[in-house]
């Protein structure tokens, strides 16, 4: 690896000879194919940006100029550029980031995964600089999906009148989010392509023409005068971006280095706010990416780089419960509608879909939208079902609440990868659900233990017709079948106990750390009682009456714990006048770094083991 092991930062890019980028952009798609083969990760997008981030890097003097990328997920080049070549561990605990992160790099500067938010950022970067004087550029870099973001057009609107402003942004379109990018957006980006295919075919017709003896010139100038109509055809209106006041520039090859270095020059001296429309390919350079129809490798995980086949296949997953729930769903009732933002496959939809287009709606990356469409729908007389992760439902809070709560209507939220997801790092955690949704006025959360759960409170979600209803659960393999030795008041008894001392109410994916502690907490001479309220948004009743015979509650949740249902049963207690101690653990209040779901619960404690030692010392105390 000649070129690319010499590359410490960005000075050493600006000075890599012309003739000699095309190897370097080799040598780093060498590099992501063959070290993230053995780790897993967003080979599709990384692949994608390979000669447009070593053009940011040749153009722009990063850290004096700010990079900014939009989700962050296609940084890894970004990383290898500035001095980063260390990918062995990537994603893992102590290894590096899946994303941009400040406490490895200077040239980091957005950690936040969710989509949408590098127009606004750079917005205020810029504006920054300018009014201090600053002789700095910012430029961001937003992919078409995150494009579709409706915080992205609240920065354009902003940045638009803001002529004065040196400000760069490139959209990087490859014309894929997962899948193929919706909306009036993507075609009006498809449009501006099929003109660059028109350009070209018109200069190339122009040369021919020239040539063409006696009649070609004469040729020409009647297909030149064609030319207006004809592009006023492909694409009657250019300048989406231009009308709204923005310079437009491209679009350009996006594999093309030095095209892009001269689109980013021209951007850079404009003066004011410019955009560079890029065409990249997803996966480029490594057909089981680029070729791959699903979503050309967006998120992978180890595979052979040989024959590009996976090493790892994944068990059952939670979102696999729920996929074939809504497909039985969908047979039954032919209210059912469905809504994802941009995710089909991974949130699940994918079957649902197959049998019943004309009921999905890809929304793009517009959780808002998605939440308030749903009401709209609901109110016309649909019940949808909004599949998104739970990290992304922060992004449609006020929606939830003024939209669908609010108008008591009747929408179930599907949260994927709820709790601790790990890898995708800080923002991509599920823990603030069970927060948000706790102070949401009539809404219902249910937390399902296992895959039967899954199915059975999504058909209990679905029969609410008369305010938001959420069923959330974990990434990753489903929990093995957990039975309920009993009912009690709506509760099911997990671990049961004739004159229990200890009442633990367990949440969702906690259940089976709960009858851990239960049986720990037993060999410690403490009868203990373990409760899965399933509904557990708001509390039910049954857990205070429970708690009036009991000497101390234990809730276990995979969720925040200062904001989520330990501090609501606590409530519920001291409302109830039920004065017993309850003890809450959960995920603390605070950012976590990136490591396995498992490394991560192992780190805050919320482990049996921790758990009960905890519980006992409490014991201890009075
Ligand atoms: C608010 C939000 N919703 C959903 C996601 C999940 N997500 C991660 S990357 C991605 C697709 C991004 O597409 P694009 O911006 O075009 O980037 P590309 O992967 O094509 O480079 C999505 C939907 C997210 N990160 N943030
Ligand atoms: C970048 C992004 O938001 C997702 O691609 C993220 O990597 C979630 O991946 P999983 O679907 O593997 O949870
Ligand atoms: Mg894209």
């Amino acid at each position: 690896m000649g070129l690319l092991s010499g590359i410490h930062a960005p000075g050493d890019v600006k000075n890599v000879p012309v003739e000699q980028i095309d190897e370097l952009a080799r040598e780093i798609r060498d590099f992501l194919v063959d070290s993230v083969s053995r780790t897993g990760g967003h080979l599709g997008p990384n692949l994608g940006v390979v000669e447009l981030s070593i053009a940011l890097h040749r153009v722009f003097d990063s850290p004096i100029d700010s990079i900014v990328f939009d989700t962050g997920h296609q940084s890894y080049v970004h990383k290898l550029l500035t001095g980063r070549h260390d990918f062995s561990d990537l994603k893992k605990q102590g290894g590096i980031s899946g994303y941009p992160c400040r406490a490895e790099s200077e040239h980091d500067i957005v950690e936040n995964s969710h989509a949408s938010t590098s127009l606004s950022w750079a917005h205020g970067i810029a504006r920054a600089r300018k009014l201090k004087g600053e002789d700095r550029h910012t430029v961001a870099i937003i992919g078409d999906g995150a494009l579709t973001g409706g915080m992205a057009w609240e920065a354009l609107n902003n940045i638009a009148v803001d002529r004065e402003l040196p400000l760069v942004i490139v959209i990087n379109d490859n014309e894929r989010s997962y899948a193929p990018t919706i909306g009036g957006l993507a075609e009006h980006l498809a449009t501006l392509r099929t003109t660059r295919q028109y350009e070209q075919v018109l200069d190339w017709g122009k040369a021919r023409l020239q040539q063409t003896p006696v009649v070609g010139n004469a040729m020409y100038q009647s297909l030149h005068g064609m030319k207006k109509g004809i592009k006023d055809v492909l694409s009657p209106q250019r300048g989406m971006f231009e009308d709204l006041g923005l310079k437009y520039v491209g679009p350009v090859d996006g594999h093309d280095e030095q095209a892009v270095e001269h689109a980013l020059e021209k951007a850079k001296t404009y003066g004011g706010p410019c955009l560079v429309h890029v065409i990249t390919q997803k996966g480029r350079g490594y057909a089981p990416a680029a070729e791959h129809e699903g979503d050309q490798w967006h998120g992978i995980g180890k595979f052979n780089p040989e024959t590009g086949l996976p090493f790892e296949v994944s068990g059952r997953i939670w979102t696999d419960e729920f996929s074939d729930e809504m497909v039985r769903l969908g047979a039954q009732r032919d209210d059912i509608v469905a809504i994802t933002a941009a995710m089909l496959i991974p949130v699940g939809l994918d079957q649902f879909a197959a049998k019943y287009p004309e009921r999905v709606f890809d929304v793009g990356i517009a959780e808002q939208h998605a939440a308030t469409m749903a009401a709209g729908l609901s109110f016309g007389g649909m019940h949808p079902v909004v599949a998104i992760y739970a990290t992304f439902l922060n992004r449609a809070f006020d929606q939830l609440l003024m939209d669908c709560a609010l108008h008591k209507q009747g929408v179930t939220f599907v949260l994927d990868r709820a709790g601790i997801t790990g890898s995708d790092g800080p923002s991509h955690n599920g823990m603030w659900d069970m927060a948000i949704c706790s102070i949401v006025p009539g809404l219902r959360l249910a937390a399902p233990r296992d895959g039967e759960q899954v199915k059975a409170q999504l058909r209990e979600a679905v029969e609410v017709d008369d305010a938001p209803t959420v069923i959330r659960f974990p990434k990753g393999d489903v929990a093995e079948p957990l039975t309920a030795v009993r009912q009690n008041n709506g509760l099911d008894v997990l671990h049961d106990a004739s004159a229990p001392h200890v009442l633990v109410v367990a949440v969702g994916s906690m259940c089976a750390a709960a009858i851990s502690v239960a049986e720990k907490l037993e060999a410690q001479g403490h009868s203990t009682l373990v409760i899965d309220p399933r509904w557990v948004i708001p509390v039910n009743e049954a857990i205070v009456e429970q708690a009036r015979s009991v000497g101390r509650v234990v809730v276990i949740e995979d969720n925040l714990v200062t904001h989520g249902v330990g501090v609501a049963v606590s409530h519920a207690l001291r409302s109830a006048g039920v004065d017993v101690p309850v003890h809450t653990y959960g995920i603390p209040h605070r950012f976590l770094d990136h490591a396995s779901r498992g490394q991560v619960l192992e780190s805050i404690g919320l482990t049996p083991d921790v758990i009960t030692t905890d519980v006992l010392a409490r014991i201890a105390s009075h």
